[in-house]
């Protein structure tokens, strides 16, 4: 068998944790591979090793049958390797071809020679059908165009092992269904690509094998063609894994929250979100479907006090808080889990516990008169530890940098729903979360609102908005098309309110 490359029985220790136990992955020439597993199973240690950035403790790495140490990220791209990291790494202020040069500039005599260069990114972007304008500013292209930059680069340097990190995780599913025409594209011209996703959907549609781990072991390797989602959940989880959420009809009280024609900007200045009004009662969940970019962030914003309104009302418990400053809205029973977890989520360099009690740290029994009260800061952090199986090496006193991605974004979801927030919003929350934990977490969200509370929940996932919604607001370019009720609304029916054509209540 062609195996472009081969990590055979690879071990990684960080403190307090094995990453990666004697885990194997072969990647044969030409095929997509995905590489699935719960958040924290060991994923991006594997391919880290194999992008240069970490040393495998123990196990063979071999490129083209040859074994290797691949001792830095230089080195895996002398060999062939290039990998695109869930969070861009490019300057925005820069044109495309700058971004891709940067580092290794063609040069004409002394002077940097942009023309050729993008001369060839032009034919690679052809060749690719990645149509990719070489002269456009980063900061003027879309998050899916961008992506596209980064595969360019990588293939600008020759890479022919491609290794992409969760690379739908920020697109529209447009944009998904592009970049698997991409990625057949790039097989099909001999390029072998590493797929890291959580979704079964997609490895289903685009990836020839299936490589499952499970807390750093390896569980086998699946031909995708003859299998089914359920069969790989339960590889992963080890357990069987139900898709959709079992929930009661709603039993709706008093609104909780009610915005009425609340125009809001976007950072670009002219209005994001025009005359908006929606209703969000106690013990209902409410969904906000809509193509990313569609007044979704400036509805947030504008409620948990980020951004400023420019005209309409936020009633809060029959309250205007449109000129409440943050933490008083916390306080008033507010909770937010946030859309960017990194910027405004946590404090990536502060342990678990610390970032458990960010909001109530001042508070009994947190802290009396000055002083904390470590006990209990390490009981309460542990409880939503326990809970929302939040895995590190040191539990809560971890590094949150040293967590993996998903469990990032557990702690964060624990934190807020343990706050017991009379309005709870829910900005794709389960973004990154593998099946298991998705499951979990839209249970936690319906648990919500049968005690009472309310649950605004917006996602990009329509599956999602579908299965754990009551009812549906849809937005499009800022303005509320419709509500329908969930029970009642069909896909189809989304999907044209999404691009704007009116229907449901409230139009
Ligand atoms: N630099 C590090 N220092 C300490 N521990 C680490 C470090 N990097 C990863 N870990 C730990 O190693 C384990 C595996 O993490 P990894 O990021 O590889 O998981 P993953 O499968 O990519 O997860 P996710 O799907 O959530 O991104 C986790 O327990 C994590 O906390």
């Amino acid at each position: 068998m062609d195996y472009v490359v081969e990590m055979l029985n690879i071990r990684k220790e960080f403190p307090g944790v094995v990453a990666n136990d004697d885990i194997t992955l072969c990647l044969r020439k030409g095929e997509i591979h995905a590489l699935l597993g719960e958040n924290g199973a060991g994923k991006s240690t594997l391919m880290g090793m194999l992008f240069g950035m970490y040393q495998p403790d123990s196990g063979i790495i071999k490129v083209r049958g040859k074994q290797t140490k691949i001792s830095s990220p230089n080195v895996a791209n002398r060999l062939g390797i290039g990998m695109v990291h869930q969070h861009f790494k490019l300057v925005s202020n820069f044109t495309v071809t700058e971004n891709i040069v940067l580092g290794s500039e063609p040069k004409k005599g002394l002077v940097i020679d942009i023309e050729t260069a993008s001369k060839r990114i032009r034919d690679i972007s052809e060749q690719y059908g990645l149509n990719v304008d070489p002269h456009a500013k980063i900061e003027d292209i879309s998050v899916g165009m961008q992506q596209r930059v980064e595969i360019l680069k990588m293939l600008y340097r020759e890479a022919d092992v491609l290794i992409l990190d969760e690379p739908t995780a920020v697109l529209t599913p447009q944009e998904i269904e592009e970049l698997g025409k991409v990625m057949k594209s790039l097989v099909g011209e001999g390029k072998s690509i590493i797929l890291i996703t959580h979704k079964l959907k997609e490895i289903k549609a685009v990836a020839d094998r299936c490589t499952v781990i499970r807390r750093g072991k390896t569980i086998g390797t699946v031909e995708v063609a003859s299998t089914t989602e359920a069969a790989m959940a339960e590889m992963m989880v080890g357990r069987q894994v139900t898709f959709k959420a079992a929930k009661q009809e709603a039993k709706p009280g008093a609104p909780v929250l009610r915005i009425q024609s609340l125009s809001v900007k976007n950072s670009k200045k002219v209005l994001g979100l025009k005359q908006f009004n929606l209703e969000v009662r106690a013990g209902e969940i409410v969904g906000i479907a809509g193509v990313e970019g569609n007044g979704q962030t400036e509805l947030v914003e504008a409620i948990t006090g980020l951004r400023k309104a420019e005209s309409g009302s936020i009633l809060f418990e029959g309250q205007d808080i449109a000129n409440m400053s943050i933490r008083a809205r916390i306080e008033k029973g507010i909770g937010h889990i946030p859309e960017d977890r990194q910027k405004r989520g946590l404090v990536l360099d502060y342990t678990i516990e610390e970032n458990m009690i960010l909001e109530v740290y001042q508070k009994r029994p947190f802290s009396k008169r000055g002083l904390m009260n470590k006990s209990a800061i390490r009981a309460y952090a542990q409880r939503i530890i326990e809970s929302f199986d939040v895995r590190s090496g040191q539990g809560a006193t971890s590094i949150t940098r040293s967590l993996s991605g998903g469990n990032q974004q557990k702690a964060i979801i624990g934190r807020e729903i343990e706050l017991d927030p009379l309005l709870l919003i829910a900005v794709q929350p389960t973004r990154g979360l593998d099946v298991g934990s998705i499951e979990y977490i839209h249970k936690r969200l319906i648990e919500h609102r049968d005690k009472g509370k309310a649950v605004l929940l917006v996602s990009l996932e329509l599956d999602e908005i579908m299965n754990v919604s009551d009812r549906i607001a849809v937005v499009n370019n800022g303005e509320l098309v419709g509500i329908v009720k969930a029970a009642e609304t069909s896909e189809n029916e989304l999907g044209l309110m999404m691009a704007g054509l009116r229907g449901g209540e409230g139009a």
